[in-house]
């Protein structure tokens, strides 16, 4: 039996980030991965996890003074810079959920992480802040990624938000390749052996890889890189390397069960490309999905057409209407940010208590 696993398998095929800030995990690939992506969920169950007691208890003491939300943003830049040494490129820190509709509170979150991010000795080129991508957020990362802090659009379930995240120069895009319902309710999930040709979100993500590779070769300008999220099993990341994404970002979850199988197949023999749209083909067996989109009650609309528009003139306003028009992406976001905004709640009520009883051990009342 091969001595290889999936994952050093997928390695070879595209780049492996981690959805996670668990460094023993970490630590135990046979690799280091490319990025660490984080958001509400992961940080919130990380910042209570037993281990991490202490921490919460001397980040209270120090920046309670603050605010629960200065102290949150510490603990998340903590959590992820314990796992800076283990990977290859940038750690990555959602806003607030509470934000994505307000440009200025948007930049504000932003400076306060970078300024975090500073304090810790974490340089411009090794971080970057994942905003729920909607008209106000596009706007907002036009403006930091000119100043040089770099973005990633996240919560993207549609055409018209890929096109805005070119537009506003993000680094990087996160396509939702599952909306965040279906991981609760099956029946919204497409399980299938061949997701790749099957998935209605395939079409979607090859659509969006498609039209950057043009955008690329017509202007030179540099599209944003795509880190693939929310895959529900490892059959599904597996997969993401066929449509062309250059990177996922893999859950703890699946990066354990792809870390425990065997690798059955030839070796790789190919390599990776080196500019993630220079050289970009669709694989022959799924070009019939460039012109298909069984997720739009309208079908099918060609992305490059959606290119004319400007999504950043008048606040956004073209981007949160087409995403208004769009109930499949209007849901996704929706859903998306109440479970974090579920998740800061926790975190909030946590740090406030630690907070509480930091002043009563000092008898400040
Ligand atoms: O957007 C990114 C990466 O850029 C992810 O962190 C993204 O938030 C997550 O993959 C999704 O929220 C799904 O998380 P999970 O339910 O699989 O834990």
């Amino acid at each position: 039996m091969s001595d290889r696993t999936l994952l050093e398998r997928l390695e070879k095929l595209c780049n492996v980030d981690v959805d996670d800030v668990d460094t023993a995990l970490i630590t135990s690939l046979p690799f280091k991965p490319h990025n660490l992506t984080s958001n509400q969920q992961v940080i919130c169950n990380t910042m209570l996890a037993d281990s991490n007691r202490e921490l919460l208890a001397r980040m209270a003491e120090m920046y309670g003074n603050e605010g629960w939300e200065a102290v949150f943003d510490r603990m998340a830049v903590q959590l992820v810079n314990n796992n800076l040494e283990h990977i290859k490129g940038r750690v990555l820190l959602q806003i607030s959920p509470r934000h994505i509709n307000n440009k200025d509170a948007i930049i504000q979150h932003c400076h306060r992480l970078a300024k975090c991010f500073q304090e810790a000795s974490i340089p411009n080129d090794r971080f970057a802040i994942k905003l729920p991508f909607t008209g106000a957020a596009a706007c907002a990362a036009a403006e930091l990624n000119r100043d040089g802090i770099r973005t990633l659009a996240t919560s993207v379930f549609g055409l018209e938000q890929a096109i805005a995240a070119s537009q506003s120069g993000c680094l990087f895009i996160s396509p939702y390749y599952n909306e965040i319902a279906a991981y609760s309710d099956l029946s919204l999930w497409t399980d299938t052996p061949d997701p790749a040709l099957e998935h209605p979100m395939s079409a979607r993500v090859i659509q969006i890889l498609e039209a950057y590779a043009k955008f690329y070769s017509k202007t030179g300008k540099e599209q944003p890189i795509m880190v693939i999220a929310s895959n529900l099993n490892p059959i599904e990341v597996m997969a993401m390397a066929e449509l062309g994404c250059q990177h996922v970002t893999i859950t703890g979850g699946n990066m354990k069960a792809l870390l425990e199988t065997p690798d059955s197949l030839p070796p790789v023999t190919t390599s990776k490309p080196t500019h993630p749209y220079a050289g970009l083909t669709t694989a022959e067996r799924l070009k019939c999905l460039s012109r298909v989109d069984s997720l739009s009650p309208a079908g099918w609309r060609d992305i490059l057409a959606l290119g004319a528009t400007d999504y950043l003139a008048n606040n956004g306003s073209a981007l949160d209407q087409a995403i208004k028009a769009d109930g499949f992406v209007a849901k996704g976001i929706q859903d998306a940010m109440d479970w974090f905004i579920e998740a800061e709640e926790i975190a909030k009520e946590a740090i406030e208590r630690e907070i509480l009883l930091k002043k009563e051990s000092v008898g400040v009342h």
